[in-house]
């Protein structure tokens, strides 16, 4: 599978991503953004790439949202989710290719402690269990940082002998690659998303993604449902879901939701309004084009035209 590369809605010139450089996220940008004249600014984590966004330090910032094998990315679900507002403007999808990687002459019988990123740890367990199962798990920023702690330690020794990191990172910083293709499902793929400030809306696609945040009024038999029956009574499918702790207090969560659809669908406006309506709080988080590229299904009764004519109706009815 290649990076699929959507439209691109505006081409902000400083775009921020969670670097530093050899990331996954920089391999998604570099699918996302092939602007001409575009500078790439490496932060080292997902907050500190939402806060450069929110500060107007970059216009843009790329990071990581969900993978297809260790689900949501809770650092970057929880900073849209509160904090200053920011909107998804676009979507790409990168396979992920893990190796281990060590400083040249260092053995695989030498290590004892693997440097890397929660995310990717998570995706390697299996390989680790097989061939390093008395290895230290040390975690990293990210893979890059990791592969970097092993070289720029100046002459000092990192914690770890060997990093799990992309083959670009390996490849850049000379590292030898001790074994590859040790990610515990071939195809695993992440999805890393593009996020602006307010105030942009991508055009509509016929093939869009909405993201939302909504916080429930109280905790009641049903509430679930109830937020999502806004969704299925206007043929709306769900791509994906999960709940987050509003870290308020024990037992309080909000739902993070991707629907299929753009806000200038009918159908999509007509559940926000339903939702405005049940929820203590909606957080709209952008409409893109979805990075498959199929258009949405859409039943007859929930089209654009459905919506309009029962309006018309309505209007006749009340002779306004
Ligand atoms: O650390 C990186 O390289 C990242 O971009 C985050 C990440 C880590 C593991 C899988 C996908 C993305």
């Amino acid at each position: 599978m290649t990076p699929t590369t959507p439209t691109i809605p505006t081409s902000p010139t400083r775009h921020g991503y969670f670097g530093p450089e050899g990331t996954f996220t920089q391999m998604a940008l570099h699918a996302w953004a092939p602007a001409a004249g575009q500078e790439h600014v490496p932060l080292p984590s997902v907050e500190a790439a939402l806060n450069a966004l929110r500060a107007g330090e970059v216009d843009a910032a790329m990071v990581p949202i969900e993978n297809s094998v260790e689900g949501g990315v809770s650092a970057t679900l929880d900073a849209l989710a509160s904090g200053d507002p920011l909107v998804v403007v676009g979507e790409v999808l990168v396979p992920i290719t893990f190796v281990l990687a060590a400083r040249p002459g260092v053995p695989l019988g030498e290590v004892r402690a693997v440097g890397t990123h929660s995310h990717a740890w998570a995706q390697v367990r299996g390989w680790m269990g097989t061939h390093l199962p008395d290895a230290v798990y040390v975690p990293t920023l990210s893979t890059a940082a990791a592969a970097a702690g092993l070289v720029g330690t100046d002459g000092e020794q990192a914690a770890y002998q060997a990093a799990v990191c992309a083959p670009v990172a390996a490849r850049n910083l000379g590292l030898e690659v001790l074994a590859e293709g040790i990610g515990d499902n071939a195809a695993a793929v992440t999805r890393f998303v593009s996020v602006a400030r307010p105030g942009q809306l991508p055009e509509r696609t016929g093939a869009d993604k909405t993201t939302l945040v909504l916080f429930q009024r109280d905790d009641h038999a049903g509430g679930l449902l109830e937020l999502l029956e806004q969704f299925a009574v206007r043929g709306i499918n769900m791509s994906r879901l999960e709940s987050r702790p509003t870290k308020s207090s024990m037992g309080d969560y909000c739902f993070s939701i991707d629907i299929e659809g753009h806000v200038l669908d009918e159908r999509v406006g007509e559940a926000l309004l339903g939702l405005k309506r049940v929820c203590a709080d909606v957080r709209f988080l952008g409409s893109y084009p979805a990075a498959h590229g199929t258009a949405v299904r859409v039943t007859p009764h929930t089209s654009d035209a459905a919506f309009g004519e029962a309006r018309a109706w309505l209007h006749s009815l009340r002779g306004t």
